[in-house]
C-alpha cells in the first residue's frame, strides 16, 4: 500500500494500489456542532482504510471552496463519489458547482454524493433514510450513514432536482424553498447553531410565533397534473469510477426524462442549461408574465410559504411524507393570515411537525405543483431561503426539472 501527503493547505492525497474505489471528500469544519473533522478522523477514515477505499480529503475553508473545486477539477470523473461531511448547505454548494461545468449533464448522474450528517440541518439525508426506513435519530443516524458510505456494496439512489430562478441567478436545489415564517426561523436561529445544533429550530420557532410577522406577496402556481415518471433504479457506487460508468453507458443521456430527451447541455451557459431542464408547456421564465390559462394566482397577506421537493427538512418528523426522492412534483404549502385562527394554532402546528400531524391543520394549505412563482410585494421584507440558504432576492420561480443527482442510500 502506498500513501503520501501533500502539504498544500488541507489537501491530503492517498493512493492504494489495491483500492476498491476513490472518494473526493469535503469536510466543513464549522458546520453543526463543529465536529466534522473529528468525525472524519475517528469514525470515517478508519473504515475507509479498512475497506480499502482510496480518498482525497479537502477541509473546506469557507463558502464556495467546495463549489470552486467541483467547478474546476478536470479529474472529477476519476472518483467513484463525492463524500460530504456537513449539512445541506454544502451539498447545495457542490451540486451548484456541477452546473458550472460543461460536462455536468453526464457527470451529475454517475458521480453520486454520499453524506455523513455533520450539519445542523440534514434534510436530504433524512429524506433518503426515511424512504429506506433507516434510523433518523442520533447516534444511529450518523452510524448508519458512515456504514453506508464506507461499504464496498453501497448503492446510489437517483434524486430529482428542482430549478430555482431569481432575476439574477439560476440554482439547482433538492429540498425546500421558504419565505416568511419557516425561512425566518431557519435564519434567525442560526446564532444558536453551535450551542443547540438542530434544537435551534425549536427555540427559533417559539420566538417567531410569539412575535408573528406577516408578509404581502403574490403566489402563482401551476398544479401538477402529469403522471410521475417511473422510478429510477439505484446503482453501485464502487467497482467503476464515474468515467468508467460513462464509457460503458448505453442508456439515455443522464437527466433526460420521457418529456425531454434533448441533447446534453455541454458548453452552454448556466442560464441556457436550464432552458431545456423543464419542457412542460406554459412555464414562462421569471421575467415573463404568468399565463392567464393554467395558473392560479393568490395575492394576499401571508404568514409563510414553504415548498418541499423531499419529505424531511431535518431528522425529526416529515414535513411532507408523500414526497418521494425521484418524483417530479413540488409540494407547495402556504398559510394566509386570514386563515390563521390564532398564534397558539401556529405553535400547535410547529409542535405537530414532529409527528406529521401538521398535515391535518386546515389553515396550512397544500397543493402539488409543477412550478410556482413567489413575489414579495414589500421588497426588502421577508427573506427567501433555498435549501436552507438565504438568497438575496425578492422573487423566485421554482420548477420541476429533469435533472437528477444520486445519493448514496443503500447497501
Ligand atoms: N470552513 C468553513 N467555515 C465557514 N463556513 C463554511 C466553511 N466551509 C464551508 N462553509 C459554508 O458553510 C455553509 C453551511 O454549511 P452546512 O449547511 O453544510 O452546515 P450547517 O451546520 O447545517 O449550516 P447551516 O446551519 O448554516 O445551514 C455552506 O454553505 C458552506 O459554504
Amino acid at each position: 500500500m502506498l500513501s503520501h501527503c501533500f502539504s498544500q493547505g488541507d489537501w491530503e492525497k492517498r493512493e492504494m494500489s489495491d483500492s476498491i474505489g476513490r472518494l473526493l471528500i469535503f469536510v466543513n469544519p464549522n458546520s453543526g456542532y463543529m465536529k466534522g473533522v473529528k468525525t472524519f478522523k475517528e469514525k470515517v477514515e478508519p473504515e475507509l482504510r479498512k475497506k480499502r477505499i482510496d480518498f482525497e480529503l479537502i477541509i473546506t475553508d469557507g463558502a464556495d471552496h467546495a463549489k470552486n473545486i467541483v467547478e474546476t477539477r478536470d479529474d472529477l470523473a476519476e472518483f467513484n463519489a463525492i463524500l460530504i461531511l456537513s449539512g445541506d448547505g454544502l451539498v447545495f454548494e457542490v451540486l451548484n458547482g456541477f452546473f458550472n461545468r460543461p460536462d455536468h449533464w453526464e457527470l451529475l448522474h454517475v458521480l453520486p454524493i454520499g453524506i455523513v450528517p455533520s450539519g445542523s440541518g440534514n434534510g436530504l439525508l433524512s429524506s433518503v433514510f426515511a424512504s429506506r426506513k433507516f434510523p433518523l435519530k442520533n447516534p444511529a443516524f450518523m452510524n448508519k450513514a458512515i456504514d453506508l458510505v464506507t461499504s464496498a456494496t453501497c448503492l446510489a439512489q437517483p434524486v430529482n432536482l428542482i430549478h430555482a430562478q431569481t432575476r439574477d441567478a439560476n440554482y439547482a436545489a433538492f429540498l425546500s424553498v421558504g419565505w416568511g415564517l419557516m425561512a425566518d426561523i431557519d435564519v434567525e436561529s442560526e446564532r444558536w447553531r453551535k450551542s443547540l445544533g438542530s434544537n435551534r429550530f425549536v427555540v427559533g420557532a417559539l420566538i417567531r410565533c410569539c412575535n408573528l410577522r406577516t408578509y404581502r406577496g403574490r403566489l402563482s402556481y401551476r398544479e401538477h397534473t402529469l403522471s410521475d415518471d417511473s422510478a429510477h433504479s439505484p446503482f453501485a457506487v464502487f467497482g467503476r469510477t464515474a468515467a468508467e460508468k460513462l464509457r460503458d453507458c448505453t442508456c439515455n443521456k443522464p437527466g433526460t426524462s420521457r418529456r425531454n430527451r434533448s441533447e446534453p447541455a455541454t458548453n452552454r451557459r448556466n442560464e441556457d442549461i436550464w432552458l431545456t431542464a423543464h419542457s412542460i408547456e406554459g412555464i414562462p421564465p421569471i421575467d415573463e408574465k404568468i399565463p392567464d390559462e393554467g395558473w392560479t394566482v393568490i395575492e394576499d397577506e401571508f404568514v409563510g410559504v414553504y415548498a418541499m421537493a423531499a419529505s424531511h427538512i431535518a431528522n425529526d418528523g416529515p414535513m411532507q411524507p408523500r414526497a418521494m426522492l425521484d418524483d417530479e412534483r413540488i409540494y407547495l404549502s402556504f398559510i394566509r393570515k386570514r386563515d390563521l385562527p390564532s398564534r397558539a394554532s401556529l405553535i400547535k402546528m410547529l409542535i405537530a411537525l414532529e409527528k406529521g400531524n401538521h398535515l391535518k391543520m386546515d389553515f396550512l394549505k397544500w397543493v402539488d405543483v409543477s412550478s410556482f412563482r413567489l413575489e414579495s410585494l414589500t421588497p426588502g421584507k421577508g427573506r427567501i431561503v433555498l435549501d436552507g440558504e438565504t438568497i438575496g432576492a425578492d422573487s423566485i420561480q421554482v420548477t420541476v426539472s429533469n435533472y437528477r443527482t444520486a445519493i448514496i442510500s443503500d447497501l
